[in-house]
């Protein structure tokens, strides 16, 4: 089928198709042959979400007499260390609820120093995993122990683990008797916004998290309802036949919504459990209804708009796009319904990520010596440029001409541009204007992701889903490294590994990956920029 967008009537009939299957109660039942024999073991260990408004209550009280407790100490100070779905929920939550909560998702040691470096006295660290695996979270907790050490604080004092039952983390924090929560092991990382971890760190942060599994409960029984107006099924339907359709980028814009940056947790959920098989939906996130991609927006994006919150009906859908909002935990509750049942349109395991750890074995083999190192293309004004496979004409001699190079690539009808910054979120916001910029010049969907995080998230699309994208990676010198206490590498060869290492696994796809390496001057920015625009 050719692009283009789906009319009303295939939208009925998909809802009406996604009511006769009963999915919905499937779902909400717990039937884990809803995504075909191959994705049922995984799904069978996976549906735990469908009930956290109502198995996580009991977490609320044990938060909040927590709370009190580290407050009762002058403990108010909450720094959360977790990639993905271990801290994009808390952080939504956090900002949606005005309270003040600092996300340490990154391997960029000026970052983590800076965290470190911030009222240590007052500070209560949430080290989030739902494996206990994650080398990032592992190396956060490090840098924070040892400083809390230094300090002559006791660590066990100020550490508060989430983490699934008998990780290794669960194992080495109950012996050096940290407070641990566990989280429900039925639940995948990206759905968990309702468990242990979305919950806990939040709740500590001063987040109402009882209102919020309030919320879920009041519309439970309406996204797991066998009825044409539940909103969870309009929204797959649209976004599922979109997809059939060739319409694989789902644009979100915040249009007034209450739930601040909540497209940043939708864009794991969406991107992670449908990008895979060279399927799947990409989500493309920007800042508001005018931003480029949304006004205007292409013939391949479904356009969305997260908000105003609406009186009768979550989700409002037209020929060419939809308006949704709910008060928060609503609004979880429908994207994972909407989400699994998206997967099952276009016959994926809504639940795996098989293309995550490919990235994370290269960073590994670049960290142990294992893979040569990445060489130069040239230097420009204190940007080194590495084009990965070579792919860059001879000829190209300035980093202006290197990312026209990169935007010929684009394909004009499915093609996107993944900007992926491996820098400090805190200390550079504006590098994400980038993404207007390219949108803008290119008339194409475009990314932004700040590395490592965006590994954690839209990172198993740009791996698993079709392969359309071009890639400009930004790395830079830091400030000054750090040392990863107990390992034999640093902050700052860490996160250069997983860049190198992510670009090795996308070109090893045939697609062009441009890396821009700053050498941390002013001067290189200020190219940057230039060459950008
Ligand atoms: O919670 P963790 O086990 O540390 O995992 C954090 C993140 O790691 C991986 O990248 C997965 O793809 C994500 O889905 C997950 O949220």
């Amino acid at each position: 089928m050719g692009l283009a967008y789906p009319d009303e009537q295939e939208l009925e009939k998909a809802v009406e198709q996604l009511v006769e299957d009963q999915v919905a109660s499937r779902i909400a039942g717990r039937d884990a042959s809803l995504w075909g024999p191959e994705a049922e073991e995984e799904a069978s260990k996976r549906l735990g979400w469908v009930d956290l408004h109502l198995t996580s209550v009991p977490l609320v009280e044990q938060v909040t007499s927590l709370r009190d407790d580290l407050r009762g100490r002058g403990l108010d100070r909450v720094v959360l260390c977790g990639m993905g779905g271990s801290s994009l929920a808390p952080e939504v939550i956090c900002a949606s609820a005005g309270v003040p909560l600092t996300v340490l998702d990154s391997s960029d040691p000026d970052m983590v120093r800076e965290a470190i470096d911030a009222d240590l006295e007052s500070t209560v660290v949430v080290v989030s995993s739902k494996s206990g695996g994650t080398v990032e979270t592992d190396s956060q907790r490090r840098a924070y122990e040892h400083a809390f050490e230094v300090a002559g604080i006791d660590p066990a004092e100020r550490i508060v683990v989430v983490t699934d039952p008998g990780s290794p983390l669960d194992v080495e924090a109950t012996e050096k008797g940290y407070r641990v929560f566990h989280a429900d092991p039925q639940v995948g990382g990206r759905y968990s916004a309702l468990t242990a971890f979305g919950l806990v760190p939040s709740g500590l942060a001063g987040a109402d998290i009882g209102a919020l599994l309030q919320e879920a409960d009041e519309i439970a029984e309406d996204v797991a309802a066998d009825d044409e107006t539940n909103p969870a099924l309009v929204l797959a339907a649209l976004i599922g036949v979109a997809n059939a359709r060739g319409v694989d980028k789902l644009l979100l814009a915040d249009a007034g919504s209450r739930n601040v940056g909540f497209g940043d947790w939708a864009e794991q959920l969406v991107a992670e459990s449908t990008g895979k098989q060279g399927r799947g939906v990409l989500p493309v996130v920007v800042a508001g209804p005018h931003s480029p991609n949304a006004d205007p927006s292409t013939p391949d994006e479904v356009v969305g708009m997260i908000g105003p919150m609406r009186d009768d009906h979550p989700v409002a859908a037209s020929g060419y796009g939809f308006a949704v909002d709910a008060p928060l935990g609503a609004l979880f509750l429908l994207w994972e319904y909407a989400t699994a049942i998206v997967g099952r349109m276009i016959g994926i395991d809504p639940f795996d990520q098989p293309d995550v750890e490919s990235a994370k074995q290269a960073a590994r083999d670049m960290l142990g010596g294992g893979s040569s190192a990445p060489v130069a293309a040239f230097t420009d004004q204190g940007v080194t440029v590495y084009d990965t496979s070579g792919w860059l004409p001879e000829d190209v001699t300035t980093v202006r001409e290197a990312i026209a190079a990169l935007l010929d690539e684009l394909d004009p009808e499915r093609g996107y541009v993944a900007v992926q910054a491996y820098l400090d979120r805190y200390r550079d916001p504006s590098l994400a204007e980038t993404r207007d910029v390219l949108a803008t010049r290119t008339g194409r969907p475009t990314t932004f992701g700040w590395g490592p995080r965006f590994l954690h998230s839209t990172g198993q699309y740009h791996k698993g889903g079709p392969a359309t994208g071009v890639y400009l990676q930004i790395t830079s010198d830091p400030d000054q490294d750090l040392d990863v206490p107990g390992r034999p590498f640093t902050f700052g060869q860490f996160l250069l590994a997983q860049a190198v290492g992510d670009a090795s696994v996308l070109s090893g796809r045939g697609r062009p990956v441009l890396r821009l390496h700053l050498d941390g001057s002013e001067g290189a920015r200020a190219a940057l920029r230039e060459a950008l625009g």
